[in-house]
């Protein structure tokens, strides 16, 4: 099928490289030229592991521009995967949303094309996007680019996305769902059709990322637009408050003596709780639970409603932030002058983005208190430069720069290569050899025979 992606972002990218890789002609199209010229170049904007990879396999059947008249035309599905960040007020910002479905709607020219909101929008957005599709059109036909064709048919469907940074491929490909939501038969039809190669696993695995064993065929979800839109927001808002619960127990675990990796493991093989997102420390950052839990309570507010048990996941994670400095104040007495270091910037490991990073907000706080701080991130500190040219200074080249005459190490971000740093080679170059775990995920006793003071954020 000829699909249109709007937006080359983490979704858009992901989307598009991936239906191209089974079989689909894809054309994105972005306003940023450097993005579009890189990407045609075969080089991937963003680090997510493998794109660089489907990209060269997708390549036959993939086009980058930023023109929607090459893009759009013909196209029997219009993704749009803009942008859609918080306003002032909690509440997403759509303008890119909007100038990018008037675009779309200048340049529509098919039987029937599918305009399909991948962005996270909020609930009823749909019906705003036809009725700005519908004027656009419209004012086309009327005015002097009128192409007269009439019988151009579209309609607007939702097609939540679910997939995760730094696994970005994988949850597209093999995912746990598809979930399409639209008032018209006609569109359910269509993505249907597209995703079959999905739906059915019917396709063969790129090279480098073959299947896993237990995948299944994928359930489709269709749905109203309304449900498929109130399920992203629900699905992201129940992991954060997941996460968020698992953080508020380690707090009682801390007080109590009680260790929170067991008791989190003793929860989760429950299987009507499952272990996954019960991973407890410095708690969530990212593009999307913030804004998303953020939007939620917005939309809910326009109704008279509260959403307590969503406020109180946002409060118990803005709070874990500020227990990780109260750990080292605890430890260390006094901050000021106290050189500590931050191993991980991104607000997970496998992603450069620095969106909503714990890391920050602990960075500033322990700036704020007079203390010297040294950070450190195996892959995201090009990016840090660029988006935080305040805290750029504080950028170390090397692990041994991290440690070198600290109080104070936090790992903050779970990369790998920490994970696997020989520790006992650095102990040596600190001052005092205190390890904040923001983690959970250092052995402890380990780290203690070694001769660190291991502390964890929680329990
Ligand atoms: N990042 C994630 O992991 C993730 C996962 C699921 C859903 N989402 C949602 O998907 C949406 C996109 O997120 P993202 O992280 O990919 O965003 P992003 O900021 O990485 O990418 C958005 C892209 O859209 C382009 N763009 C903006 N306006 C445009 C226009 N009018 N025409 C053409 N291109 C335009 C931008 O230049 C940019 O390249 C958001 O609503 C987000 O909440 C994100
Ligand atoms: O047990 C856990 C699991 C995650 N995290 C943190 O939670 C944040 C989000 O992690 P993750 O969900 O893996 O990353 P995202 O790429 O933000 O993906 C989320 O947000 C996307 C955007 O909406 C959705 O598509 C995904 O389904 C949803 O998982 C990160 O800071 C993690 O460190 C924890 O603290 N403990």
């Amino acid at each position: 099928m000829k699909v249109c992606v709007v937006g080359t972002g983490y979704v858009g990218l992901t989307t598009g490289v991936s239906l191209a890789f089974l079989g689909h002609e894809v054309t994105c199209v972005d306003l940023d030229q450097a993005k579009v010229d890189m990407l045609a170049a075969g080089r991937c904007p963003i680090y997510e592991p493998g794109m660089e990879d489907l990209l060269a396999e997708a390549a036959p059947n993939l086009t980058f521009t930023t023109s929607y008249a090459d893009a759009v035309p013909g196209a029997d599905v219009v993704f749009v995967a803009v942008q859609t960040p918080s306003a002032a007020d909690g509440s997403p910002d759509l303008r890119y949303l909007r100038s990018a479905a008037e675009s779309v709607a200048q340049a529509l020219d098919h039987d029937f094309t599918v305009v399909v909101n991948k962005s996270t929008v909020p609930i009823g957005s749909g019906n705003w996007v036809d009725a700005i599709l519908r004027d656009s059109f419209q004012q086309r036909e009327n005015g002097s680019e009128g192409t007269g064709r009439n019988d151009t048919e579209f309609a607007v469907a939702s097609n939540p996305e679910f997939l995760r940074e730094g696994n970005a491929i994988a949850d597209t490909l093999y995912p746990d769902r598809i979930v399409i939501g639209s008032d018209n038969p006609r569109s359910l039809e269509v993505l249907n059709r597209l995703y079959r190669p999905i739906i059915n696993q019917t396709f063969t695995p790129p090279t480098f990322l073959p299947r896993p064993e237990d995948a299944n065929a994928v359930p489709l979800v269709s749905t109203d637009l309304a449900s498929a839109e109130l399920i992203k927001y629900a699905a992201n808002a129940f992991l954060a408050l997941k996460i968020s619960y698992a953080n508020e127990i380690g707090q009682l675990a801390a007080k109590v003596g009680a260790d929170i990796t067991e008791v989190a493991r003793g929860m989760g093989l429950d299987q009507r709780i499952g272990s996954r997102f019960l991973q407890p420390g410095v708690g969530w950052g990212g593009s999307c639970f913030g804004k998303d839990t953020k939007a939620l309570i917005a939309t809910a507010a326009e109704y008279n409603l509260e959403m307590p048990i969503v406020k109180a996941a946002r409060d118990v994670n803005q709070r874990q932030r500020a227990i990780a400095v109260e750990r080292l104040q605890d430890e260390l007495r006094i901050l000021k002058g106290r050189k500590i270091g931050l191993l991980g910037l991104a607000f997970k490991p496998n992603t450069d983005d620095l969106r909503d990073a714990p890391a920050l907000d602990i960075a500033n706080s322990l700036i704020a208190r007079g203390a010297r701080v040294k950070l450190h991130d195996p892959v995201a500190t090009e990016r840090f430069r660029i988006e935080q040219p305040e805290l750029a200074p504080y950028l170390s080249q090397t692990i041994d720069e991290v440690f070198a005459d600290c109080d104070a190490v936090v790992l903050v971000t779970e990369w790998g290569q920490y994970l696997e740093l020989d520790w006992s080679k650095f102990i040596g170059l600190m001052r005092t050899p205190i390890i904040l775990d923001g983690r959970h995920v250092l052995d402890a006793e380990r780290m203690r025979r070694i001769g660190y003071k291991y502390i964890a954020v929680a329990g």
